[in-house]
C-alpha cells in the first residue's frame, strides 16, 4: 500500500440538516492551495474563497486544522472549510508535520535533506486536514489524507513550496516534476477532497442559489 486515508469523521448534528447553506468559503493564505483546491473540486460544491492567514496552534495536525476552522467560520459568520497541510519524516517520527512551513522558509530544500541525513530512512508522508465548520458554534469535522513518499534532492519547478522534494511511492517524479492532473489524482489534498466531497453528498445539504 503507498497510501492511506483515515476513516470518514461521524455525520453532521441534526440541527443544521433542515435550513439552507451558503456557500462554503475555503479560507486560506495560499494562493497555490486554492489553484489546487479549485481544479480538483470542479462545480461539485459550491464555494467562494477568502484570503486570509490565520493564527495555528501548536500540537496534533487534526487540532491546529480544527481550530484554525473554528477561527474562519467567526471571520465569515458562515460555512468554511480550510486546510492544512504537514511533511512528514519519517525517522524523525512525524516532524516537521505542521510546522513544514517555518522549516522550508528557514532552512530550504537542502536543509530539508539535510535533516535526514543522519538517517538511513528517508520516507515520508504528505498529510492534508481538511475542516469543515457549518458556522461559527458547531464543532468542525476533519477529513485526513495522506500520500506516502521519500524525501529526495529537489527536482523541478520550484513555483509550490517542498513539492521538488517529495517523491510519492510508485513514481520516478518529484511532485513538482508531475504534471498537476497527474499530481492531482494522487496527492494527499486529492484524498483529502475526496471525502470532503463523499461527506457533502452524503450529508445533502441545500445551498442557498444566491450567495
Ligand atoms: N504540495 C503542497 N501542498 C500544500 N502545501 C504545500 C505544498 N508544497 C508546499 N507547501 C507548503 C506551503 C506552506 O509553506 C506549507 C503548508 O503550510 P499551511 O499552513 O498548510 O499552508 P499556508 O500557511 O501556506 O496556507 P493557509 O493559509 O491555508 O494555512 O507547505
Ligand atoms: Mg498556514
Amino acid at each position: 500500500m503507498s497510501s492511506s486515508t483515515s476513516p470518514p469523521p461521524p455525520p453532521p448534528p441534526n440541527a443544521m440538516m433542515g435550513s439552507s447553506l451558503r456557500p462554503v468559503t475555503f479560507v486560506t493564505g495560499n494562493a497555490k492551495k486554492l489553484e489546487e483546491v479549485r481544479a480538483i473540486l470542479g462545480n461539485s460544491i459550491p464555494f467562494k474563497s477568502l484570503k486570509l492567514e490565520l493564527p495555528e496552534l501548536q500540537g496534533e495536525p487534526e487540532e491546529i486544522s480544527k481550530e484554525k476552522a473554528r477561527l474562519a467560520a467567526i471571520e465569515v459568520n458562515g460555512p468554511v472549510l480550510v486546510e492544512d497541510t504537514c511533511l512528514c519524516f519519517n525517522a524523525l517520527n512525524g516532524l516537521p508535520g505542521p510546522y513544514i512551513k517555518w522549516f522550508l522558509q528557514k532552512t530550504g530544500h537542502e536543509g530539508l535533506n539535510n535533516l535526514l541525513a543522519a538517517y538511513e530512512d528517508k520516507s515520508a508522508y504528505a498529510m492534508c486536514v481538511f475542516s469543515l465548520a457549518l458556522g461559527p458554534s458547531v464543532e468542525p469535522m476533519a477529513f485526513v489524507g495522506k500520500t506516502q513518499g521519500k524525501i529526495v534532492p529537489a527536482r523541478g519547478p520550484t513555483d509550490f513550496g517542498w513539492d521538488p522534494i517529495f517523491q510519492p511511492d510508485g513514481y520516478e517524479l518529484t511532485y513538482a516534476e508531475m504534471p498537476k492532473e497527474e499530481k492531482n489524482k494522487i496527492s494527499h489534498r486529492s484524498r483529502a477532497l475526496a471525502m470532503v466531497r463523499a461527506h457533502f453528498a452524503e450529508a445533502g445539504y441545500r445551498f442557498q442559489t444566491d450567495g
